[in-house]
């Protein structure tokens, strides 16, 4: 059996991908963000303050004659950007591209962080990181691709995220043509909950790869490429008007700069990231400064390859084998 869910980025920055979920009987449809650096699958619903929930599409478990409350089981999570949620817990049937899981935990938000709140274009979280991630308590529950691996033709799944374009996540297998590359597969490291790996290089405009080790997660859930400031720097030195904007909290240059390509060694191959993939968006409506799509790591403590990234690529997220795929796309 598989799965194949199409994805559209949310903005004209790509800032989040939205992909249509079908929760309940009769099914409630909802947008939501599939984020394989968190592990809880979450949403608004009738149980979210109104006030909080106005502009979201809801999922109602008292409407769904296959809801069951999870007695005595709730969720609070907290995101790296201080965004929160938290709530009580359900089960129902989840189904993502034409594949169902029965008995899926819905964990329904009573409390949203403001972030969330303006966010109205998504209802809430896939997480598609590994188990040790989820926050229910006591009893912490399986992600929907962790109750789904046994019933798929092969235990994983891909991301082809787009610039501006619809992509997908197909689940249970690798539909090759998406990619222009081979596929070269890493080690992945889930013991944190995340898709953690190690890429062997980086270097900039095409260059040669400088060899340098760079332990990071591959992030659907996070926009940017997060790295460290010797790269980010060496980067930015070939962007002549490139500065560090307070107000931003980021690198932003003029927006009429031909920016230089940006490749990461891992598995064996070289991804590229195009110029263009790298100017993110203008910092307001109509402004001619716009922000990097390479940014700092520093203060974060964690490289993060986000949706800048993964756009470059088809990614395997393999969970069968403890491994991440990637393909030039
Ligand atoms: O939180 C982050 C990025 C981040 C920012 C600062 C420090 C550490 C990490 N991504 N993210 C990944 N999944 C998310 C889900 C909601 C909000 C943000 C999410």
């Amino acid at each position: 059996q598989t799965g194949s869910a199409n994805t559209n980025p949310s903005d004209s920055a790509d800032d989040e991908y939205i992909t249509s979920v079908s929760i309940g009987t009769p099914a409630q449809v909802l947008p939501l963000d599939f984020d394989t650096g968190s592990s809880d699958l979450w949403v608004f619903s009738s149980e979210t303050p109104k006030s909080s929930a106005s502009g979201h599409v809801t999922y109602s478990p008292s409407k769904s004659s296959t809801a069951k409350k999870l007695s005595g089981s709730t969720w609070s999570i907290e995101y790296g950007d201080k965004s929160s949620s938290s709530g009580d817990v359900y089960t129902d049937i989840v189904t993502i591209g034409g594949f169902s899981v029965k008995t899926q935990a819905v964990e329904s938000a009573t409390k949203v962080s403001t972030q969330f709140v303006q966010d109205t274009v998504i209802s809430g979280l896939v997480g598609l990181g590994f188990d040790v991630g989820n926050q229910v308590s006591p009893r912490p529950q399986k992600t929907w691709f962790s109750n789904a691996a046994s019933s798929l033709a092969e235990p994983l799944f891909t991301a082809d995220l787009r610039h501006q374009e619809t992509g997908s996540y197909n689940f249970g297998f690798i539909d090759t043509s998406l990619a222009k590359g081979t596929i070269g597969y890493t080690p992945a490291d889930g013991s944190e909950g995340y898709w953690g790996f190690t890429a062997t290089g980086y270097s900039v405009g095409g260059a040669k790869l400088n060899r340098n080790s760079i332990t990071g997660i591959a992030d659907t859930g996070t926009t940017l490429l997060l790295l460290p400031d010797n790269i980010v720097d060496a980067y930015y030195n070939n962007v002549e008007s490139a500065e560090y904007d307070d107000s931003q909290e980021g690198v932003v240059f003029d927006c009429s700069e031909d920016l230089p390509s940006f490749s990461f060694g891992v598995g064996g191959q070289t991804i590229t990231i195009s110029g263009d993939l790298l100017n993110l968006t203008p910092i307001e409506e109509g402004s001619s400064t716009c922000f990097g799509g390479l940014q700092s790591s520093a203060d974060i403590g964690i490289n993060i390859f986000g949706d800048v990234a993964l756009k470059a690529a088809l990614v395997v997220f393999d969970l069968g084998n403890e491994r991440l795929g990637w393909a030039q796309k």
